[in-house]
């Protein structure tokens, strides 16, 4: 790490309530998490389109786009994936201080990491969702051939297979996508969101 000592922050003149007031939105992180395949970016894509449509103003944050620009330098060992979540948790951040409705779509394998993302914002400012779906299931989908590749040992290091999956003990929200369709699933994350008046 690099040293840090002589980088002070510098409190901006405009502030995160100076832009509220204007907008008249609050910014939210809404940071999906649960195996490929499970359905995170099928959900993030509906509702960013549900929300966009409503009038508000959303940014998504997805896993394969991410890696191949601002996190173009990492790969799946546990140390890069960490690092992954913690660059994307520190932009998640700026979103949320512009009053965005950001949406993240990534694997986002460890608890810990999620904790940390969380924790980088106001409370009430970040809802886990779980996109709960097993394995057998996601696999049975393989929407990208990933787990085939994986099986056959051209991936190394695959979550669920080779590499863990940690699901998150006390999300806001848990969509089962296992018997569900997308627009259902969908549904019942915006009723969520306007049961907790996040969205009107
Ligand atoms: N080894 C391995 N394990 C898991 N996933 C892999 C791997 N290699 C490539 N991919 C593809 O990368 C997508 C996951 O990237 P993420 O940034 O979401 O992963 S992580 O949060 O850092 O674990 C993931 O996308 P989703 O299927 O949308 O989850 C895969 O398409
Ligand atoms: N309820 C649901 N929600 C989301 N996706 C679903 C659902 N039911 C079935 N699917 C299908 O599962 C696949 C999920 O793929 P994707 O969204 O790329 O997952 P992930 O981003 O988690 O890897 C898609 O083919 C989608 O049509």
């Amino acid at each position: 790490m690099i040293e840090k000592t002589n980088v002070v922050w510098h409190q901006t003149t405009i502030t995160k309530q100076d832009r509220e007031k204007q907008s008249g939105q609050k910014g939210v992180v809404i940071w999906f998490t649960g195996l490929s395949g499970s359905g995170k970016s099928t959900l993030a894509n509906r509702l960013e389109a549900a929300l966009f449509a409503g009038g508000h103003r959303t940014y998504l944050l997805d896993g394969d786009n991410i890696r191949s620009g601002l996190n173009r330098d990492l790969g799946f060992s546990d140390i890069d994936r960490r690092e992954n979540i913690r660059r994307i948790s520190e932009v998640a951040k700026l979103f949320v201080d512009s009053n965005t409705i950001v949406l993240t779509a990534f694997i986002s394998p460890f608890r810990e990491d999620r904790i940390a993302a969380r924790q980088k914002v106001e409370a009430g400012e970040f809802i886990e969702v779980y996109v709960k779906c097993d394995l057998s299931i996601c696999e049975s989908r393989d929407p990208k051939g990933l787990y085939k590749k994986a099986r056959s040992g051209v991936i190394p290091s695959f979550t669920g297979i080779d590499s863990p999956y940690e699901a998150p003990n006390a999300p806001e929200l848990i969509v089962n996508t296992e018997n569900q369709d997308p627009e259902a699933s969908t549904e019942q994350i915006i009723r969520f969101l306007k049961e907790k008046k996040i969205i009107h």
